[in-house]
């Protein structure tokens, strides 16, 4: 597969502050699914800033499609912060034309596009509701739509499914799955959820906590399609037993 991101030496401080993180390396390749996890606080959502091209201070270098200039990835990669910031005062339809809006293609094609896409996301039936009428998982497939509509092979998801209860994250799952398989795009995902991590994943991203120490990368290789039952198998269960004690190790230095 191709090498469609790729980071060297990436070290990041807010002014005046001690370093985020240092020295991050990593390559993501082309339609792959990649988790990022790590002690709370430890940068995960800073990592992504930097990645999508909102901090430009960061030092290293952060590769898209092999050119480092960063104005070219600011556009180019879908970037989905942990609140969804759906706008309250637009429909879900209009909130998912809003990418479409910006680049001046929301016309009767462009809205045309996105009402098809709302029943693919199961949101067929409120097109023109606002967000305060959905529930979470509602609200959040909304913010994934229109995060798909920027565009872009990237998508980054910072903790998309964090906030939900059990039930409703396990639905979202098994949708994802779904969903990436037909899409094709290549996801950076963070989470808390070890589970989730190694459910979605193609690879699991450890980060370092306190700023220390390199990234730790462990491969998932379970077979795909995956569905909700592997959890019970043994091969999950002994990833998920090793991702612990790594991250328990991490948590300890
Ligand atoms: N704008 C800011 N100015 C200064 N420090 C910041 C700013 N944003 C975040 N930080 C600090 O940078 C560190 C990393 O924050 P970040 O949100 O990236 O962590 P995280 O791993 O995503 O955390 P969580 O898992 O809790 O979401 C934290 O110590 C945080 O307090």
């Amino acid at each position: 597969m191709e090498e469609l991101l790729s980071l060297r030496r990436l070290s990041f401080s807010f002014p005046q502050q001690k370093l985020v993180f240092s020295d991050l390396s990593l390559t993501v390749r082309q339609g792959e699914f990649v988790s990022i996890i790590g002690a709370s606080g430890c940068g995960k959502s800073t990592l992504f800033k930097a990645i999508a091209g909102l901090l430009a201070e960061a030092q290293g270098e952060i590769a898209l499609q092999g050119s480092a200039r960063g104005e070219n990835r600011l556009g180019q990669i879908a970037y989905m912060p942990q609140q969804d910031l759906l706008l309250p005062w637009r429909t879900v339809l209009d909130n998912c034309l809003l990418p479409l809006e910006i680049k001046g293609r929301a016309g009767k094609g462009g809205a045309a596009t996105v009402w098809e896409m709302l029943e693919r996301f199961g949101l067929a039936g409120y097109e023109l509701a606002y967000p305060h009428e959905l529930s979470g998982g509602m609200r959040q497939r909304a913010a994934f739509l229109r995060t798909l509509m920027t565009g872009g092979e990237l998508m980054l998801l910072d903790e998309p499914f964090g906030a939900l209860d059990a039930m409703t994250k396990r639905d979202m799952h098994r949708w994802l799955l779904e969903l990436w398989g037909e899409l094709g795009r290549t996801v950076m995902f963070i989470t808390h959820d070890l589970e989730e991590a190694i459910l979605l994943s193609d690879r699991i991203f450890l980060m370092p906590s306190g700023s220390v120490g390199p990234l730790q990368e462990l491969n998932v290789g379970l077979p795909r399609p995956r569905r909700l039952e592997m959890n019970y198998e043994l091969g999950f269960v002994s990833l998920r037993a090793e991702l612990e004690r790594r991250l328990y190790e991490t948590r300890t230095v």
